[in-house]
């Protein structure tokens, strides 16, 4: 470790370091990063990239007292740094490690959890008012990429920031401005901002402006005058767009977020300001780290890599949930014109980056906007079009209201294609995609359905893509589990499909949990016990007849899922035996009223008691 981040223990540590040694600190602190997400994994480009401008804020603020949040927060490990965690990063992301996000519980310097994108101002407002009701004058920070900035919320909050405006209260905004989301950045706003990025900074513009019409002979002289009294200003006229100051936010730009002292006298001046105040700082992707600068979507985030070459430890062997997904679509695609995709700044992630590439015209990205894409692909099914929207589970959460109103209430043909459902692993609480059963099953219209494995997927989605209404297939984050591959029914709305027919017990099985609940069904096997095995398939709408077979037949009944229990289907098929006066034994596996903390996914299946041998356990139990 560096010399002088060695000196770093304790949150304010920083301001004992000399200024002028400043960009030496910045340089350890790089390469502490490489060092140690190299072996961890993590988010590693917008970290390098973050580096000054974390820098600055420790140096000008004082923590806990004052606040800083960080959007999205995946930006947050030179924070954690500075603030007496360094030592803890050999356990970045892992089971009972440092979380890859600000938590409240790790430490009072983080004083707001984040995870989802375009947070931040909101809660910094929320902060901000806070302070100002009970007195205080400490600093309020929101950290904002400029992807974060294409999220419906961050407009919620820059429109309400108005009231600070008015009691000429402070707080700042530091917008990170790389260019980047995950992928580039797009939309209108990443439009204007590389307008401004294209300018020279405001201040050195106007000067300019007015001492060029005071050397104007005769005219000139008055005409700035005139300019500077005018109610609109000087910068009306001569900047376009000033969104920012028109809102009533003083915008300080350009200012380079790599230049640790230009960040320094920016943050010190915006402190004084009376009211709310938008730092613009341009800076790089992976600053630092020539792998990450050439590649950052790459180093975004990335799994352990070998810091000399950047390339991964781990080679990817199979193929992932996401891949069978993408090449079904492309192939789809090609004979139903149709067929639309959206996706919400995951193009990567959700693998449709490839329709993009075959159909460019057919494919959108919107911008992290979950909300906004839901309904926008509801405007084209009405049109008549067939919309399909990938996304994460947990992001989706977003979209709620508008699958609701928009979507299911008018039966719209949507395709919701849900990627990382179930759990995640490392990227903890906040990105689980356990909640989709909870907050879909019990939205009237709603086909809601989940692949065994990889080979039941190009069947599902045809299915899907013939429907005429609201349909959601969920899958997880990784390799396809290629067993059971032989068992391949053809797709029937509301159809489970039986794997093996038993006697004492069986277990229904949702999606790609199949792979714990196959080995479960041999365990028991092997210990002298017959289970039947059902690939639950339509969790909505539930195959009803398959169920009252089974209750005949079945003593105990057990459910699988890497769903929350409360809303999940364990509780629907409770309510329908309940309903139908059967009175079997049932037992629901699943996560049972918890948020998930990082750590792997086979951790967190043990965690949760749905592992082969948890649930060989729990079935003895019971049946015992
Ligand atoms: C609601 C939501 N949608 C999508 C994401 C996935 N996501 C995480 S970071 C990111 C890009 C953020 O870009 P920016 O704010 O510019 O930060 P940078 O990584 O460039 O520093 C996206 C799309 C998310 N975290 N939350
Ligand atoms: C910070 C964030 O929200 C994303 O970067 C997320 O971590 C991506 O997850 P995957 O690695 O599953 O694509
Ligand atoms: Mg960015």
């Amino acid at each position: 470790m560096g010399r002088l981040l060695n000196q770093i223990k304790e949150p304010n540590d920083i301001k004992r370091i000399s200024p002028k040694l400043y960009p030496v600190l910045a340089e350890e602190i790089r390469d502490f990063l490489l060092n140690n997400v190299s072996q961890t994994g993590g988010h590693l480009a917008s970290n390098l990239g973050a580096v000054e401008i974390t820098m600055a804020l420790h140096i000008c603020l004082r923590f806990p007292e004052d606040k800083v949040v960080y959007d999205v927060g995946h930006q947050s490990y030179v924070h954690k740094i500075l603030t007496g965690r360094k030592d803890e990063f050999s356990t970045l992301r892992q089971k009972d490690g440092l979380c890859g996000f600000p938590k409240r519980s790790e430490s009072e310097c983080d004083v707001f959890g984040t995870g989802h994108s375009s947070t931040s101002i909101s809660a910094a407002l929320g902060l901000a008012v806070a302070r100002d009701l009970e007195q205080k004058d400490n600093t309020v920070v929101a950290v904002i990429g400029d992807g974060a900035l294409s999220g419906g919320m961050a407009y919620e909050a820059l429109n309400n920031l108005s009231i600070l405006r008015k009691e000429k209260k402070n707080m700042i905004i530091i917008l990170n401005d790389n260019k980047m989301s995950i992928s580039e950045n797009v939309g209108g706003m990443s439009r204007y901002l590389n307008d401004l990025r294209s300018r020279k900074s405001y201040s050195e513009f106007k000067e300019n402006v007015e001492s060029a019409l005071n050397n104007i002979p005769g005219v000139g002289k008055s005409v700035a005058r005139t300019l500077k009294k005018s109610k609109d200003s000087i910068k009306q006229l001569f900047i376009p767009g000033m969104l920012f100051e028109n809102m009533g936010i003083t915008y300080y730009g350009l200012v380079n977020g790599h230049d640790i002292y230009e960040l320094i006298h920016a943050i010190n001046r915006a402190k004084q300001h009376e009211g709310p105040v938008l730092i613009h700082a341009i800076t790089r992707k992976g600053m630092g780290y020539k792998n990450a600068e050439k590649n950052p979507e790459k180093f975004h985030g990335i799994g352990p890599f070998d810091r000399q070459s950047g390339e991964l430890l781990a080679k990817k062997t199979k193929k992932t949930y996401t891949d069978v997904f993408a090449d079904s679509l492309v192939a789809l695609a090609k004979n139903n014109k149709k067929i639309v995709a959206i996706t919400a700044a995951m193009p990567s992630g959700t693998g449709l980056k490839s329709f993009k590439k075959y159909y460019p015209k057919r494919f959108f990205d919107v911008g992290i906007a979950e909300e906004h894409a839901v309904t926008f692909a509801a405007g084209l099914a009405a049109q008549g079009m067939h919309p399909v929207f990938a996304v994460y589970s947990s992001f989706l959460q977003r979209g709620y209201d508008q699958i609701l109103h928009d979507v299911c209430i008018q039966k719209l043909p949507v395709f919701f294609c849900i990627d990382r459902s179930g759990l995640v692993g490392a990227d903890g609480e906040t990105h689980q995609g356990i909640f989709d059963i909870s907050y879909l099953s019990h939205i009237p219209n709603m086909v809601l359905m989940a692949p065994k494995n990889g080979r039941e997927m190009p069947g599902m989605m045809k299915f899907a893509l013939e429907y005429n209404g609201p349909i959601a297939m969920k899958y997880p984050r990784g390799s396809v589990y290629e067993g059971l591959s032989e068992y391949n029914a053809p797709v029937e709305l509301g159809k489970s499909e039986v794997i093996h027919e038993g006697q004492d017990v069986v277990i229904l099985s949702v999606g790609s949990i199949m792979e714990e609940c196959e080995k479960a069904v041999q365990h028991l096997q092997e210990k002298g016990y017959n289970p039947g095995l059902v690939n639950v398939r339509f969790i909505r709408p539930m195959d009803e007849d398959l169920l009252r077979e089974l209750a005949a037949k079945y003593p105990l009944i057990v459910t699988v899922e890497e769903n929350e229990l409360i809303g999940g289907y364990g509780q629907m098929v409770s309510a329908f035996l309940h309903k139908n006066k059967y009175h079997n034994d049932l037992l629901s596996l699943g996560i049972s009223d918890y948020f998930v903390r990082h750590a792997t996914v086979a951790q967190q299946r043990e965690q949760a008691g749905i592992d082969a041998d948890s649930i060989v356990k729990s079935i003895i139990d019971r049946m015992n």
